[in-house]
């Protein structure tokens, strides 16, 4: 049995803070608000995920009120999801990303980003795909407000319904 499950997030920019994509610290003057490390591009593949799994999303399972997730790592709550998944008997077949951002530039970026996420869920890099688009300066990404993120992933179950 194979489930698809689609992801999206968006975080607005905010002074003070580091910006990380896919568990990379991306150079940049400015970092994303968020109750954890607000790593918008994780949080889409971890929806996505959850979404396959048919189990709710982030906010119910690490809820932002809970100081616990305060300025956590994505990367160790990508690596808990993905588990959980393995827990219910899911594999990751195919995961892709899309991020949203007018600035910084992130083609850099991309394959860290791969092989992060890649490795924090436990499966191979050409498991996952990342790439970057600007909105052509429309919207609150173009006017540099925040960043958006989308993701699909398809897992598999082996007799699973
Ligand atoms: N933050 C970004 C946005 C885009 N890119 C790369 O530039 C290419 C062109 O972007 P358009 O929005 O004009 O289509 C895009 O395909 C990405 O490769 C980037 O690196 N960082
Ligand atoms: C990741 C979590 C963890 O508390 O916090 P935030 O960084 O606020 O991210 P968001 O995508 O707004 O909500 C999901 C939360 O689960």
């Amino acid at each position: 049995m194979t489930r698809i499950g689609h992801g999206f997030d968006v975080h607005a920019f905010t002074e003070g803070r580091p910006l990380v994509l896919g568990g990379v610290t991306v150079p940049s003057e400015r970092g994303l608000a968020g109750h954890s490390d607000a790593d918008v591009l994780a949080h889409a593949l971890m929806d996505a995920i959850l979404g396959a799994m048919r189990a709710g999303d982030i906010g119910q399972l690490f809820p932002d009120t809970d100081p616990a997730y305060e300025g956590a790592d994505s990367m160790v709550l990508l690596s808990r999801v993905m588990g959980l998944a393995r827990e219910q008997g899911f594999l990751l077949v195919d995961a892709d990303c899309t991020v949203a951002a007018q600035a910084p530039k992130l083609a850099p970026y991309r394959e860290q980003m791969r092989q992060t996420m890649a490795q924090a869920m436990g499966v191979d890099v050409s498991q996952v795909g990342v790439k970057a688009t600007t909105t052509e300066h429309l919207g609150f990404v173009g006017r540099e407000e925040g960043i958006a993120a989308w993701s699909v992933v398809l897992l598999d179950k082996e007799n699973g319904r």
